[in-house]
C-alpha cells in the first residue's frame, strides 16, 4: 500500500487558509462557495473564459499553488469580477461580489496579515 506522505503546511498555507476562512464567513449565502454552472446561470461558461471560486481556491492551496498572498488575491478577484461581468448590476449577485471584493481587500492588508509575515522565509 501507498502510505500518503502528510504534508507539512507551510506558513503560507496556514495564512491563505486564514485569509480565505474569512473571506468564507463573507459568503453566508455561499454564492462563491462552488464553481458556477451553465444550469444556474445560462450561458455562464461562453461568457466567463476564466472562472473562480473559492472551492478551487482551497484545493489550490492545498496544492500548493500559489507562490505569495498577492497570487492567491489575483484568484479572488477574478471570483469576484467575474461575477460582475456576467451578472448585471441590479442582481443580488453583482451586489454581493461587490461587496466581497472590498471585504476581502481589506482582510489581505498588511495590518491582517503583515503579523504572519514575519515569520515567512
Ligand atoms: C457567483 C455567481 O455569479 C452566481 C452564483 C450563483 C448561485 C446561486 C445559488 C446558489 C449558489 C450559487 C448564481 N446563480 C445565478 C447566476 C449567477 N450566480
Amino acid at each position: 500500500c501507498v502510505i500518503r506522505k502528510i504534508q507539512e503546511r507551510t506558513v503560507l498555507q496556514k495564512m491563505l487558509e486564514h485569509v480565505l476562512k474569512n473571506i468564507e464567513k463573507k459568503d453566508p449565502q455561499q454564492f462563491f462557495a462552488w464553481p458556477v454552472t451553465d444550469n444556474i446561470a445560462p450561458g455562464y461558461s461562453a461568457i466567463i473564459t476564466n472562472p473562480m471560486d473559492l472551492s478551487t481556491m482551497r484545493q489550490k492551496i492545498d496544492d500548493n499553488e500559489y507562490k505569495d498572498l498577492q497570487d492567491f488575491m489575483e484568484d479572488f478577484k477574478l471570483m469576484c469580477t467575474n461575477a460582475m461581468k456576467y451578472n448585471h448590476a441590479d442582481t443580488i449577485y453583482y451586489k454581493a461580489s461587490k461587496k466581497l471584493l472590498h471585504a476581502g481587500l481589506k482582510l489581505a492588508l498588511p495590518e491582517k496579515v503583515g503579523w504572519i509575515l514575519q515569520f515567512m522565509p
